[in-house]
């Protein structure tokens, strides 16, 4: 069952929540924490204790950049204009159902297609089944992913879970070939412009230097025609050059064709400079090479694909365990230091607890209800197991800190984790209630809705622990003493755990003989003249609120008549400057 949380305990389960998740590193991971909502079972609290016992291990903050490079890969339906799947009729109904690809039964009409498909025995032999039809559907996402794929290798190394990514990678090298052709296929423009000025540079070159040769009088002839344009005139004579440029032209056009992966011929030889390429030799070449491309890069996915299809489902398990390791990640260091607790019976105890919220915080023990025999700490002598406790002590001495403690270790125990103390011992509950200490200090309206939640926090039965931080400030001394003092005989009659913070645990005590009155005590002045709190509470002793301290401190600061007034009164509580 789900213990149930008045609205305030539900703000802090809130708060811890939200510090988990603000660790994940991966959006979805935030579904792992739902597994660990409340629970009272004490079977489920120790199996997911032993679950986070064998798992937090695993993981190690170094892992938390490999974490977040992992990506979903998404395998989407697509249809692809590029091919044709050529069949009988009698196919026709189930390849369109596919959705993949045009269908036909005409081999005339799948000749337009730079890949045919077929069953009957044309162009590529395949099954009616995507894999055969559009292997490329399954090879792209991963191509695009790689950078998800060699995270989950490196992940798997760390944790020792062998992935299957570095299997992957490898069968996608022989795709990533065509891919690269692909890439070079989309800078074609630039590639061919780059070569031709290249070109042109080079033959102008060779052109200046041929002239330097020249005698004079020749020179001045081929300047005239140079000027003039009249390039033929001067091949016509010097054909050795001719030879040359065009041999610049093959060698530029050879290593285009080896960039290509297919020969290539675009740079014209009428004009010999400066050498031009025709836009529709361009897209002549890029319609070829996209025809040749579409073929190759279907056959490589094919063949690729039958390697990795196996390793897929694999692979989706490891992409979700990420996100578990992405919440453990989280869980362990939200968690550092804390200790698993034992599941108890009768009530709730800690040792060296420390508050979550709280920069550096003196470490807390305490006991409500029964008191485990390790609880050995200085004055634990003076616990009789009771399950009703009264709180006092000094102002800002850390009581409301101290009911939020308790709260926050009770969440975390009933969500299955660890607890921020050095040990605890906690027994299921079927309800928690906090209840804070109420801002509008005047109004019966406060009192009644007050009244009316505590009255209806000791209905019913079952294992509840009940939190009241000082309930008096809301109602006069008196009438609060009768009140608290029914309220808490019910809650004993009842079985109920209850802690209260009141500064009425003298009139309480009397009114309560089964209560234990705990007390958190300042010690005295700092150098800077702070009060020193021992945060501990002293069991079975009502905690002082030592306002002769805060006398002292004014004594202290203030001069003339003032200061001659404190000194009075602390000589009235026995002491002095
Ligand atoms: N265990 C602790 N270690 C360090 N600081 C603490 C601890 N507990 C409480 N404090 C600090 O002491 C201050 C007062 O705490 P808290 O409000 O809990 O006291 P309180 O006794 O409820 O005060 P009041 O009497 O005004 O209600 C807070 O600033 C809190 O951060």
């Amino acid at each position: 069952m789900k213990p149930k949380l008045n609205p305030e305990a539900k703000a802090i389960y809130r708060a811890i929540t939200a510090e988990i998740k603000k660790r994940l590193s991966l959006p979805g991971s935030e579904a792992h924490l739902e597994r660990f909502s409340l629970t009272n079972d004490p079977g489920e609290i120790r199996e997911r204790q032993e679950y986070l016992r064998t798992n937090l291990p695993k993981v190690r903050p170094e892992m938390r950049g490999l974490i977040s490079k992992v990506r979903p890969i998404r395998f989407q339906k697509e249809f692809l204009s590029d091919r044709v799947l050529l069949i009988d009729e009698s196919e026709v109904e189930r390849a369109e159902s596919l959705g993949l690809c045009h269908v036909t039964t005409d081999p005339t009409e799948a000749q337009e297609y730079p890949i045919v498909l077929s069953t009957l025995g044309y162009g590529v032999d395949v099954e009616l089944k995507p894999q055969d039809i559009a292997p490329e559907l399954y090879l792209l996402p991963l191509w695009k992913n790689r950078g998800t794929l060699e995270a989950l290798a490196r992940i798997g190394e760390m944790t020792g879970e062998r992935s299957v990514a570095p299997d992957i990678l490898d069968a996608l090298e022989k795709f990533g070939e065509v891919m690269e052709r692909e890439s070079v296929l989309e800078s074609l423009d630039e590639l061919i412009a780059e070569k031709e000025h290249e070109l042109n540079e080079k033959i102008g070159e060779r052109l200046e230097n041929f002239s330097l040769t020249l005698s004079g009088k020749e020179l001045l002839n081929f300047l005239t025609q140079l000027r003039e344009g009249n390039y033929d005139a001067i091949f016509r004579h010097f054909s050795g050059i001719e030879e040359e440029i065009l041999e610049l032209i093959n060698r530029a056009e050879h290593e285009l064709s080896e960039r290509l992966g297919t020969a290539v011929e675009v740079f014209s030889r009428e004009e010999l400079y400066p050498v031009r390429v025709a836009p529709e030799s361009i897209e002549g070449l890029r319609r070829l090479l996209e025809r040749e491309l579409a073929l190759e890069r279907y056959l490589a996915a094919r063949e690729t694909l039958e390697k990795i299809g196996p390793l897929i489902p694999k692979l989706r398990y490891e992409i979700e365990r990420v996100h578990e390791l992405d919440f453990l990640l989280a869980v362990r260091e939200f968690t550092e230091g804390f200790s698993f607790p034992g599941v108890w019976e009768g009530g709730i105890a800690f040792l060296q607890g420390r508050h979550l919220f709280i920069e550096n915080p003196q470490p807390v023990s305490y006991v409500v209800g029964k008191k485990p025999e390790e609880l050995n700490v200085p004055g634990a002598d003076a616990v009789r197991d009771e399950g009703i406790v009264i709180l006092t002590g000094a102002n800002s001495g850390g009581k409301t800190s101290l009911l939020e403690l308790i709260t926050q270790i009770e969440i975390l125990f009933h969500m299955g984790f660890p607890v921020p103390a050095q040990k605890a011992w906690i027994e299921p509950l079927d309800e928690l209630f906090f209840f804070r200490r109420k801002k509008s200090v005047y109004g019966a309206g406060a009192f009644e809705t007050a009244l009316r939640s505590f009255v209806r926090a000791l209905r019913g039965k079952g294992k509840k622990l009940i939190l009241i931080d000082e309930f008096e400030a809301i109602t006069e001394p008196g009438a609060a003493v009768k009140i608290i003092g029914e309220l808490l005989k019910v809650a004993r009659e009842r079985g109920f755990l209850v802690v209260i913070v009141s500064h009425l645990g003298e009139d309480l005590k009397k009114e309560l003989p089964f209560a234990r009155v705990d007390g958190i005590e300042a010690k005295g002045l700092d150098e800077n003249l702070n009060l020193i709190v021992d945060r501990q509470p002293i069991f079975g002793k009502l905690g002082r609120s030592t306002p002769e301290l805060i006398v002292e401190r004014l004594a202290r600061t203030s001069r003339g008549k003032d200061r001659e007034i404190y000194e009075r009164i602390l000589v009235s509580f026995g002491r002095g400057v």
